[in-house]
């Protein structure tokens, strides 16, 4: 992390980076018509870091870096997937930006995947590293209790990469 001015990972940043992790097991039955439903919304997700194991099914994409164009990501025999989550967008001042994903429903086959979210513990207070700042930077996230930020994305449907914008200055 020498980009963000970090030259140790100390207890109080481990904690922040992956004091509370959280598995969910995510079954998507098949559905014949696809193209009329949702597997998941477009979102990014509220961690640091997600590691994602998904089964040889196929239908997460992930958004490009230049708009509108959704990247599938093909399933790898024996590869996990890890995205960058909005926690980490803030704590690294956006130099780190989380990745804007969706899944689709197969027509013909069910689907699994696990993801593991690395997060903040709910108690902590997230906003840019205080490195980045003494570097001369200007902050553009605030800090924010990390369980508001989570009640903030539950609260609403999917909505891309809105969430985020509740921590901004
Ligand atoms: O099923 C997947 O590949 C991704 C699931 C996901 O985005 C999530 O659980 O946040
Ligand atoms: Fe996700």
């Amino acid at each position: 992390m020498n980009g963000l001015n970090l030259h140790e990972i100390d207890e109080t940043k481990e904690l922040l980076l992956m004091g509370s992790i959280r598995t969910n097991l995510n079954y998507y039955p098949k559905c014949p018509n696809p193209e009329l439903t949702v597997g998941v919304g477009r979102h990014s997700d509220v961690s640091t870091l997600t590691i994602l194991l998904q089964d040889e099914i196929g239908g997460l994409f992930v958004r490009g870096n230049d708009g509108d164009n959704w990247i599938h990501v093909p399933p790898i025999k024996g590869s996990l997937v890890i995205n960058v989550g909005d926690a980490l967008q803030i704590i690294s001042n956006g130099k780190y930006r989380s990745v804007e994903h969706r899944v689709m429903a197969n027509g013909s086959k069910n689907r699994i995947s696990i993801p593991i979210f690395m997060n903040p513990r709910l108690i902590d207070m997230i906003g840019p590293f205080p490195e980045l700042i003494e570097n001369g930077e200007k902050p553009i996230y605030k800090p924010v209790l990390y369980s508001d930020y989570v009640k903030h994305f539950f609260r609403k449907a999917h909505d891309g990469k809105k969430t985020v914008a509740f921590a901004e200055l």
